[in-house]
């Protein structure tokens, strides 16, 4: 299935990050893990654990931390860059810093940058200079680490402005426990990727406050609409929503006990409060920052997206939220067909 025993670097030693050395690790890849933490890759070097993310799972020897990014990259043509959004443009600058070639970017974060609004693509196109940089490609989807981690069966897909880029990585990644599509539409498949965050919180608040299935199934048909609403906006094909980035991830991180979204939203909704929430999980929960990103979007482009706007008020704005509930539920009277009908007319 494709190339197999290339050196690949994995930058960022998180859950996400480790579990995807895994699956490059077993498809016969000699993966360097790099981490800012030195007593972390100390830590994995000597016991095969990465006992901070993922403290059940066995490493495969393939896999080797490193603290130094220099060493790490040495003749690497790949690099999976598998830090929150909030970090990549400073540890892309790093990266820059000890490149001596071109290298191909595979990013695998969710977000939208709050102070710039742009995609996680877009900001490193703008901190990488073209005598570095090859391609950049995406992969998205329905993927909790820790599942991956234990070879549960996966579907992502990998998406690129260079599509044949895009198919040499899905041939690195692909295995029959992770199995990798192609989807040419780049906007569609960051922009699922980033916004289902924001109604994984959303649901995990529904749940917190006791509401059933009902609400949960409102909450993710009803985000979907927005999020596809905003992604045709800016560019992205509708169809991808339809898909694994878009109402794949969406269930998955609307319905799993891995989701850190989710579960962030499910104590907001049984009273706990974010800064306390966050301090506790200790883990990236990208919705919180994407919401401000959305509702900035949502007046730019003037898309109507009901959910992220209430959801920022619960975060920020210290709404009540089952109040929240209350006013999402007394909107003025609409059409849903006239509301679908506008994605495809964006
Ligand atoms: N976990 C999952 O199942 C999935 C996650 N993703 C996405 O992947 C991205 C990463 O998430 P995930 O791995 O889960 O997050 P984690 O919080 O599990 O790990 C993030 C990692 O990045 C490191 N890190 C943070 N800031 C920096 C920095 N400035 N320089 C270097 N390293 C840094 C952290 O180190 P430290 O803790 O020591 O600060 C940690 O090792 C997110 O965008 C997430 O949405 C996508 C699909 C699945
Ligand atoms: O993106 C993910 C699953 O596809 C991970 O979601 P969380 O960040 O909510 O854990």
């Amino acid at each position: 299935m494709g190339n197999r025993n290339e050196k690949i670097t994995v930058l960022g030693a998180g859950s996400w990050g480790t579990a995807l050395s895994i699956v490059l690790a077993d498809n016969g890849h000699d993966v360097r893990l790099w981490s800012y933490n030195q007593d972390q890759v100390k830590q994995i070097n000597e016991t095969r654990v990465n006992e901070l993310y993922l403290p059940n799972i066995k490493l495969p020897e393939r896999i080797q931390a490193y603290f130094d990014l220099q060493t790490s990259i040495e003749g690497v043509d790949t690099i999976v860059l598998a830090v929150p959004t909030k970090a990549i443009r400073e540890v892309v600058g790093k990266l820059v810093r000890v490149l001596t070639k071109k290298v191909t970017i595979v990013h695998v974060a969710k977000g939208i940058e709050p102070e710039t609004l742009k995609r996680i693509s877009e900001m490193i196109e703008e901190e990488m200079p073209e005598s570095v940089l090859r391609s950049i490609v995406v992969l998205s989807g329905p993927s909790h680490a820790e599942e991956v981690s234990l070879r549960h069966p996966t579907t992502v897909v990998v998406t690129s402005k260079n599509m044949d880029e895009a198919e040499r990585v899905q041939d690195l990644f692909m295995n029959s426990n992770f199995r990798v599509y192609t989807n040419p539409d780049l906007i569609g498949v960051e922009i699922g990727g980033a916004l289902k965050n924001i109604i994984a919180l959303a649901a995990g608040i529904s749940d917190g406050l006791g509401y059933g299935d009902n609400a949960k199934a409102a909450l993710i048909t009803r985000g979907l609409a927005e999020i596809a609403r905003l992604g045709t906006k800016l560019g992205a094909n509708p169809l991808t929503f339809s898909g694994l980035a878009g109402i794949g991830d969406l269930i998955v991180t609307c319905t799993s006990v891995h989701s850190r979204n989710w579960r962030t939203g499910n104590m907001l909704g049984k009273g706990e409060k974010l800064e306390d929430i966050l301090k506790k999980l200790g883990q990236a929960v990208e919705g919180v920052r994407t919401t401000k990103a959305a509702r900035q979007m949502a007046e730019k482009y003037d898309v109507k997206m009901p959910i992220s706007m209430i959801l920022y008020e619960v975060l920020f704005e210290n709404m009540n939220p089952k109040d929240a509930v209350d006013e999402l539920m007394t909107r003025m009277k609409t059409s849903e067909m006239d509301d679908l009908v506008n994605i495809l007319t964006e």
